[in-house]
């Protein structure tokens, strides 16, 4: 860090000159303001000469007019500094962000938007503070010191003890401060980092049921931070105390030996400027220093630290995220292996069969309906119309129940229900004999698997996409068998197989169905909701999609988009708003006029 800072300087000597000499011009004012009131006092009103009194007064007025153009033009070489400063930081974690992003894409380091925004910001201002008052503090400090000298070198016995007393304090509490900036700053990026993680993950998080545990999570790195940034400000008030001892204590020390020093020859003129010194130059001026060096400077050592790679990695090394989510091309984004694991349903050895007790307080009542709602209403809003009115439905373990009705009628709020994403304002809804929202976290996914419309893919293998509701993993041959059953076969074949990179951007809508098919065929859950899943394929893929869920074990429950998926089905649910039918195709279509129009509408659209 030292050589670069050397560097740094050693470019810049013309700025740094132009610096000292407007620092100079700063230091003449801090002299003549003690100086003149000095003098003014002892030559000009204690004299009985009123007129040179008020000439020295004009002088310290002259000299706060100097000290305010002096102030202008360190402000001006200033930006000769620090904005060079932030080009280069930022340059630099652009650089390696970039770096890392090209040599591993996967490993996408969010963190790196709180080092080029919040970061870089704050070294920049921290250095321009600091250099601020150093500066100030050492020319005005060199002018205090000469004044008292000038004044009365007795004055200095007085007043520079207790000074480099608080001086010494305060540099010790420095690299305490540093740790705990340190400490903050990670807290921080953590936070950044699991913030940018859930929302790029909220969907997964939500379909596996993790919402519980991602705040836990949240909270705990929030608190992590908070306590981060206690230990700091406690750290700051111990600041606190050696600014007591070296800014006050030389004002009070000088008051209590006034009659010693007015004994030694100490003029009160002279009393007088000692003070315009103390209280006009050298507190304010280290009051600053201190708020700076303790805040800005500590943060800044930290900064620049953890900015130039100077820490135990290089930027981002600290926390790689193995899983950082990116946002993969077409929406998707890639959920972190931990928060997958943790959410994710487990391996399928794991998966509660509909026969025994999975234990106390979990796990699928034996010989209960794989689905069974009773007198559900749902109302998207407290005032809103219901889209569901006192609907019963059971549905048996192994059974395949289609879901029709007009445009809008509900038959996604219904699926969403039984996936207990919604719940419902009167009734209830049981999945396995248990309510559809009692389950404890991550439980819902591995009991039922939801398969919209919009397909989910995201940027990975084919083999990685298909096992993403199994992480206990699969066999290769399961694997290749749920692929082969929905017949997603030919499309990995012309992929380059299951171990291919799959670009969601690049499948058309049917093809990213399928792939989201076979996860659904591969996933252990009992309970499988298709939601209009199978829309954009073709009626041959579809059949053939459809035939493979219902020879796999388990429940299904199709929202259909064609008569021929009603038809495949044992049972068709009609919605129709006031009330639902339940039965088979041809009990339909005698009871439902409903029913009828619909197998009319598919046949004239022969869809
Ligand atoms: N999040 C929501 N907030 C408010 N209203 C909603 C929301 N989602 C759906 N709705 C409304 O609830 C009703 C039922 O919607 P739903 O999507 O369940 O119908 P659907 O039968 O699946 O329709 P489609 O066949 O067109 O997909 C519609 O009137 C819809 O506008």
């Amino acid at each position: 860090m030292l050589p670069q800072a050397r560097r740094f300087l050693g470019a810049r000597l013309r700025v740094l000159a132009a610096l000292g000499g407007w620092s100079l011009l700063e230091s003449a004012h801090t002299f003549l303001g003690g100086y003149s009131v000095a003098q003014a006092l002892d030559r000009g009103f204690l004299a009985g000469d009123t007129r040179t009194g008020l000439l020295w007064l004009a002088v310290a007025a002259a000299a706060v007019v100097v000290g305010g153009f002096a102030n202008q033009g360190v402000f001006r070489g200033l930006a000769g500094l620090v904005e060079p400063l932030r080009d280069g930081l930022l340059r630099r974690v652009v650089s390696a962000s970039l770096r890392e992003a090209v040599a591993d894409p996967a490993r996408a380091d969010s963190a790196v938007v709180s080092r080029i925004t919040h970061q870089t910001e704050t070294a920049r201002d921290s250095f321009a503070g600091l250099v601020l008052v150093a500066r100030s503090f050492l020319f005005t400090a060199a002018g205090a010191l000469l004044g008292l000298a000038s004044l009365a070198p007795l004055l200095l016995l007085v007043v520079g003890p207790p000074l480099l007393l608080g001086l010494a304090l305060f540099l010790a509490t420095l690299i305490p401060m540093a740790a705990r900036q340190r400490d903050y700053l990670r807290a921080d990026e953590a936070l950044a980092e699991e913030y940018g993680a859930v929302a790029g993950g909220v969907r997964d998080i939500v379909a596996c049921g993790a919402e519980d545990r991602t705040a836990a999570r949240a909270a705990q790195l929030a608190d992590a931070e908070l306590g981060a940034a206690r230990s700091l400000a406690r750290w700051a008030a111990a600041r606190t105390l050696s600014l007591g001892v070296a800014g006050q204590l030389p004002v009070l020390l000088l008051v209590f030996a006034t009659p010693w020093l007015l004994d030694r020859g100490v003029t009160a003129g002279e009393l007088l400027g000692a003070l315009t010194y103390l209280t006009q130059s050298l507190l304010p001026a280290l009051h600053t220093l201190m708020t700076a060096l303790g805040a800005a400077g500590t943060r800044l050592l930290v900064i620049l630290d953890r900015l130039t790679g100077g820490h135990d990695g290089p930027p981002g090394a600290e926390t790689p995220g193995p899983g950082a989510p990116g946002s993969a091309k077409g929406g998707a984004a890639v959920p972190r292996p931990d928060m997958a694991s943790s959410a994710a349903p487990p391996a399928p050895d794991a998966v509660p069969s509909a026969a025994p007790d999975a234990g106390p307080g979990g796990g699928p009542e034996p010989g209960a309906p794989a689905v069974e709602l009773r007198s559900v209403t749902f109302a998207y809003g407290a005032g809103a119309h219901p889209v569901l009115r006192d609907l019963d439905l059971t549905v048996g373990a192994g059974e395949c129940l289609a879901v029709v009705g007009p445009s809008g009628i509900g038959k996604s709020t219904l699926t969403g229900l039984v996936a207990g994403l919604l719940t419902p304002g009167r009734g209830e809804v049981r999945v396995l004999g248990r309510p559809a929202r009692a389950w404890p976290a991550g439980e819902p996914a591995r009991l039922r698997v939801l398969i919209p419309q919009q397909a989910y893919v995201f940027t990975g293998t084919l083999r990685e996409n298909l096992l993403y509701l199994c992480p206990g993993g699969a066999p290769p041959e399961a694997v290749s068998a749920s692929a082969e059953a929905v017949g997603l076969t030919g499309l990995a074949d012309r992929l380059g197989g299951l171990d291919a990179v799959v670009d969601p951007a690049v499948l058309s809508q049917g093809e990213r169905q399928l792939i989201a098919l076979a996860r659904a065929h591969l996933s252990p859950a009992p309970v499988v909701l298709l939601d209009e899943a199978t829309c954009h394929l073709d009626p041959v893929a579809e059949e053939r999609a459809e035939r493979a869920f219902a020879e796999r074990p388990g429940t299904v429950i199709t929202v259909a988009h064609r008569i021929s998926s009603a038809r495949r089905a044992d049972r068709v649910l009609v919605m129709d708003g006031a009330h639902a039918v339940c039965g088979s195709h041809d009990e339909l279509l005698d009871r439902s006029g409903l029913y009828r129009d619909l197998v009319g509408h598919w046949q004239t659209v022969r869809v």
